[in-house]
């Protein structure tokens, strides 16, 4: 339709050039001649200037005056397309700073509205209305094409995506009490860990490793053990390379725009993974696995979901366990050992917490209490919370299910999609202070008579109904795994003389919460002088770490 459109304005403008151009017949006759000359320029500059005449008064009348006022308009529904391009990460950054004084715009963009919320303060005023402004299409989106869940296993899925015993919301609360406080938490980092404890044990004397891939390979391992137990799928090495080959391509899955055969080798690797998962499930191996992995499955196979899509589906629940928890530990380490103060500080407060006992044949056994870890030492948890500050880069999404006027102030029309970049929330100077843009490690250590930075601003988690469920989990894991490797081993860069050089982020794939290194970083872990002996960790009582708004309002 619209070409066909544009076509016919652009005809009509050639064929008045060639009528009359109201000058005087000398002039009429040099523009003919020039016409004449230079007709496919001056059809295409015609054509052009038509096109973007027709497309700016679709744009503008289109656009509802209560609406966000609408920017990015040069290029109308071009312009956001290229900034996104030409700014990338930083596309709702320099957004902000164009236009500061601007609480909600709208970008409009081929068929599509993208209402962007730049101001904290209608944050929970988007979060209360989870009925309208929804986030499950969003997720079953990602299921549908990237996963490749069948029709009718998506039709569950939409069923009803806006009541809370629709499959989303009942799924939230499904699995929620085997994430949040108490023994099946405790129990899931408890296992997590001791796979963590029992991999660095094996490192006797200098090991040489790529720290990304090295954080990679323990916490996949560590992860998915945890959740899943014995029969873990991912302890088959194949099963692991096909995860490293299927994750980078998710987000051009979700975009949808290149041609499937061009991720071939990518979706055979998904559909191995999930034939393994379907074979974990079909077998019940998940009754041995964690409380979590019993009661996701519980939910999916009580809502009739088959058990290959069971397999399809999971390959979506390991990218929620691993895709955000791996980058978030690399730069919490990286963060952490790049600078030899933050180590000390750190590594002082994290001994402190440790108790030793009797351990086996009589020698002394160091136990690693989580619970202690959140509890005292704050410059360990401050700088991992500021890693989500500088390193976060959670997109929260809604879908606008019918139309509706947000604060009583902007209209947000049906099928328009509600954008808060955290990134935006992360580098606000009126939130954290005129060095909103260096990383400070003791930014969210609590000094007497200080107020709190509003922690609505920090999205590292998302928020709202979305909150991610994980959080107490992945925290845990990261904290404690870091503090493993400050009691045990110092981390040398092996190149550039020793010095550490902080990775590039340009990269990143956007379907994720935190941004990921460009560069690998080779390192060699030296196992300190005494560190070498029986270690412990104990999850008990380790309970909940309140990082986020809902968490510190309870
Ligand atoms: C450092 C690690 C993690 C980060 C940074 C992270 C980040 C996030 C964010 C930002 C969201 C909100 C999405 C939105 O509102 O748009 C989210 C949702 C979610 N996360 Fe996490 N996550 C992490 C670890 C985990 C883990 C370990 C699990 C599973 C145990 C998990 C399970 C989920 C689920 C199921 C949701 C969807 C919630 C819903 O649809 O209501 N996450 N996560």
């Amino acid at each position: 339709m619209l070409p066909a459109v544009v076509y016919a304005a652009y005809a009509s403008i050639v064929q008045g050039a060639n009528t009359t151009s109201g000058f005087s017949p000398a002039a009429d006759n040099a523009v003919s001649r020039f016409v004449a000359q230079h007709y496919a320029l001056t059809s295409t500059a015609a054509g052009l200037a038509a096109s973007y005449a027709f497309l700016w008064a679709l744009l503008h009348f289109t656009q509802d005056a209560k609406e966000p006022p609408v920017v990015f308009t040069g290029l109308p529904f071009l312009s956001p397309i290229i900034g996104a391009v030409r700014w990338s990460m930083g596309f709702y950054n320099y957004m902000r700073d164009t236009y500061p004084t601007l609480p909600v715009f709208t970008l409009r963009l081929p068929g599509l509205r993208v209402y962007v919320v730049n101001s904290t303060d209608l944050i929970p005023v988007v979060q209360r209305q989870w009925r309208t402004l929804i986030f499950p299409p969003v997720s079953a989106r990602a299921s549908e094409v990237a996963m490749g869940a069948s029709k009718e296993g998506m039709a569950i899925i939409r069923d009803d995506m806006i009541t809370e015993s629709g499959f989303m919301h009942a799924f939230g609360k499904a699995i929620h009490p085997a994430l949040s406080t108490g023994a099946a938490l405790d129990e899931l980092n408890g296992s997590a860990l001791d796979v963590l404890s029992k991999s660095l044990d094996l490192i006797q004397g200098p090991k040489r490793v790529n720290l990304f891939e090295w954080i990679r390979h323990e916490l996949l391992m560590a992860t998915t053990d945890g959740v899943y137990g014995p029969s873990n799928p991912l302890r088959d090495p194949a099963r692991e390379a096909d995860w490293i080959k299927f994750h980078p391509t998710i987000m051009f899955l979700m975009l949808n725009v290149v041609p499937l055969w061009f991720f071939h080798s990518a979706l055979a690797a998904r559909d191995r993974l999930a034939l393994d998962f379907q074979r974990y499930h079909v077998a019940g191996h998940y009754r041995q696995g964690s409380s979590y992995i019993q009661r996701w499955t519980e939910h999916f196979v009580s809502r009739g979901i088959d058990p290959v899509d069971l397999g399809r589906f999971q390959n979506a629940g390991l990218f929620a366990l691993v895709a955000n928890t791996i980058p978030t530990a690399f730069w919490t380490i990286f963060c952490v050992f790049s600078d030899p103060e933050i180590v000390s500080e750190c590594r002082e407060e994290v001994e402190r917490t440790v108790t030793v006992e009797e351990g086996v044949a009589g020698g002394k056994a160091c136990t690693i209490n989580a619970a202690r870890i959140k509890s005292s030492c704050p410059t360990l948890v401050s700088t991992f919370q500021e890693v989500f500050r500088f390193y976060g880069m959670a997109n929260s999404v809604r879908v606008v299910n019918e139309d509706h006027v947000l604060d009583g102030r902007y209209l947000l029309k049906k099928g328009g999609l509600v954008m808060i970049p955290a990134r935006v929330q992360h580098r606000l100077k009126e939130v954290w202070g005129e060095n909103a843009d260096e990383f400070d490690h003791r930014r969210f250590i609590r000094k007497p008579g200080e107020p709190r930075p509003n922690p609505i601003a920090f999205r590292g988690f998302g928020g709202g109904t979305t909150l991610c469920p994980g959080r107490h989990f992945a925290t845990t894991e990261i904290l404690v795994f870091t503090a493993m490797l400050l009691l045990r081993f110092d981390l040398v860069p092996v190149a550039d003389g020793g010095e550490w050089v902080t990775p590039t982020t340009a990269n990143s794939s956007q379907a994720e919460a935190m941004a990921q290194p460009d560069q690998e970083i080779q390192i060699e872990l030296r196992p300190r002088p005494g560190a070498v002996r029986e270690w412990r960790v104990s999850c008990e009582g380790n309970g909940e770490a309140a990082l986020v708004a809902e968490d510190l309002c309870r």
